[in-house]
C-alpha cells in the first residue's frame, strides 16, 4: 500500500500585505494598517533555527501578492536595504540553506524573472490555481485572474520546478467549474511533468467576514461529501504520479484516504497555519498511531516529493542539502540517534 506522506515545515509569514482583495482571506493587510507586517531578517532566522531543532526540513515562504505595487509597502522594504520583495526572499532563502532547512515559496503570482531568480533557491515551488472560474469573491484581485495564475504554473514547467497547486473549494465555483480547475492542471502536467502535489482546500470561513457577507458573494464551507466527490473526480483526471493533498488541520482526514487522498502537506510543530489560525496542528505522532490502526504507513518526505528527489529536479543551489536530507527512495532520510 501506497504510503501516506507529509512533511515537517515552519511557516515564515513574510508580509502580509498584498495587492489582491481575496474576500475570503483573513491573512491580508493594507501596508499603513497597525497589523501589517513585514518579517525582519532577524524574526525569520529565530524561526529557521527553531525548525532546524525541531527537525523540521522546509521553510515555507508564504507572503501577499507584489505588495510593492503598493508604495507605503516598498518604502519599508527600502529601508531594510531591498528594492523587490523577491529579492529579500532570495536572501532569506539562501539564509535558510546555509541553516539547513529547504525553502518551499508561495508568495502568489511572480514573473517569469522573479522566478527564475528564486527556482535554484527553492526545493520546490507552489501557486494555488483557486478555480478557473470568475467568481465574485476574486473582484479587485489581478493576480487571480485564471489565465495569469495558469501562466505562472505553466512558467513553472518550462523551469522545471517541482510544483505544487491545487483547487480552494467552497468560493462561489461549480462543480463544473471543479472539474474544469483539475482538467486545466492535469493538462499542464501532461507537458512539463512538474506538478508533484494537488492541494483540494476547503474554504474555512474567517472572522473578518459575516456570515451574511460570505454567503452574498458566494463563499460557503463545502460538505465533507462533496470534498468526498471532489477527491474521487480529482484522482479520476490527474495521473497517478500527482498526489492528492488535504489539509489535516481543515479536515480530518482518515475516511478520505480511501478516495484518493496520499499527502497531508506541511505540518508545523513549531509554527501556527498563519492562513488558517484558527485551525490548530494535529500531533504527527497522534496522526500516525490513527493512520496505523487503518493499515495506512505516514511516511516524512522533503518539501519536494520523493520521485522529484531522486530524479534531481531540485533547485541547483538545494541539491546538496536535499541529498543530505533525503534517503535512497526519496523520503527524509531517518536521523541517526
Ligand atoms: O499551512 C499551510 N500550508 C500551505 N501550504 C504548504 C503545504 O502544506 C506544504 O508546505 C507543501 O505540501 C510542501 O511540502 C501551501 C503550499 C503551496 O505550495 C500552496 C498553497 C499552500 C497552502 C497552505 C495553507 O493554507 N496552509
Ligand atoms: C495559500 C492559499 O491559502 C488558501 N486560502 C486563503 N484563504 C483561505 C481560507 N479562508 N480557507 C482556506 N484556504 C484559504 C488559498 O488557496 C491560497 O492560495
Ligand atoms: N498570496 C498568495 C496567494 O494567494 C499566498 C498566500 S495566501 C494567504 O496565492
Ligand atoms: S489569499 Fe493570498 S492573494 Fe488573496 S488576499 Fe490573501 S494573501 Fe492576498
Amino acid at each position: 500500500m501506497m504510503p501516506i506522506t507529509f512533511s515537517k515545515n515552519v511557516f515564515i509569514p513574510v508580509t502580509n500585505v498584498c495587492r489582491n482583495h481575496c474576500a475570503y482571506c483573513g491573512f491580508r493587510r493594507n501596508a499603513s494598517d497597525p497589523e501589517s507586517v513585514l518579517m525582519s531578517e532577524d524574526e525569520v532566522v529565530s524561526i529557521l533555527r527553531s525548525g532546524v531543532s525541531a527537525g523540521c526540513t522546509e521553510a515555507l515562504f508564504t507572503f501577499g501578492e507584489y505588495p510593492e505595487e503598493d508604495p507605503v509597502f516598498l518604502e519599508l522594504l527600502n529601508e531594510i536595504g531591498f528594492s523587490s520583495l523577491t529579492g529579500y526572499v532570495a536572501h532569506l532563502s539562501d539564509i535558510a540553506i546555509r541553516l539547513g532547512i529547504l525553502p518551499h515559496t508561495n508568495g502568489g503570482v511572480l514573473s517569469f524573472d522573479d522566478l527564475k531568480q528564486l527556482a535554484p533557491k527553492n526545493a520546490s515551488m507552489g501557486l494555488m490555481l483557486e478555480t478557473t472560474a470568475d467568481i465574485p469573491a476574486h473582484k479587485n484581485c489581478p493576480g487571480k485572474e485564471p489565465r495569469v495564475r495558469l501562466e505562472m504554473i505553466e512558467n513553472a514547467g518550462i523551469l522545471r520546478i517541482p510544483f505544487t497547486t491545487g483547487i480552494l473549494i467552497g468560493i462561489g465555483e461549480s462543480r463544473d467549474d471543479r472539474v474544469d480547475s483539475i482538467q486545466k492542471i492535469a493538462a499542464l502536467h501532461e507537458k512539463y511533468g512538474h506538478i508533484q502535489e494537488v492541494i483540494l482546500q476547503n474554504y474555512s470561513p474567517k472572522p473578518n467576514l459575516s456570515a451574511e457577507a460570505a454567503k452574498s458573494l458566494g463563499l460557503c464551507p463545502p460538505t465533507r461529501d462533496e470534498m468526498m466527490e471532489t477527491i474521487v473526480m480529482s484522482r479520476e483526471i490527474l495521473p497517478p504520479d500527482v498526489a492528492i493533498q488535504v489539509a489535516p488541520n481543515l479536515i480530518a482526514p482518515l475516511d478520505l484516504i480511501r478516495y484518493g487522498v496520499s499527502d497531508l502537506g506541511g505540518i508545523s510543530p513549531v509554527t501556527i497555519d498563519y492562513i488558517n489560525p484558527e485551525a490548530a496542528w494535529p500531533k504527527i505522532d497522534e496522526l500516525r498511531t490513527t493512520l496505523a490502526s487503518s493499515g495506512y504507513e505516514f511516511n516524512e518526505r522533503l518539501p519536494i516529493h520523493p520521485d522529484f528527489v531522486l530524479k534531481g529536479w531540485s533547485g541547483t543551489e538545494t541539491k546538496e542539502l536535499v541529498a543530505e536530507l533525503a534517503d535512497e527512495n526519496g523520503y527524509r532520510k531517518t536521523k541517526a540517534i
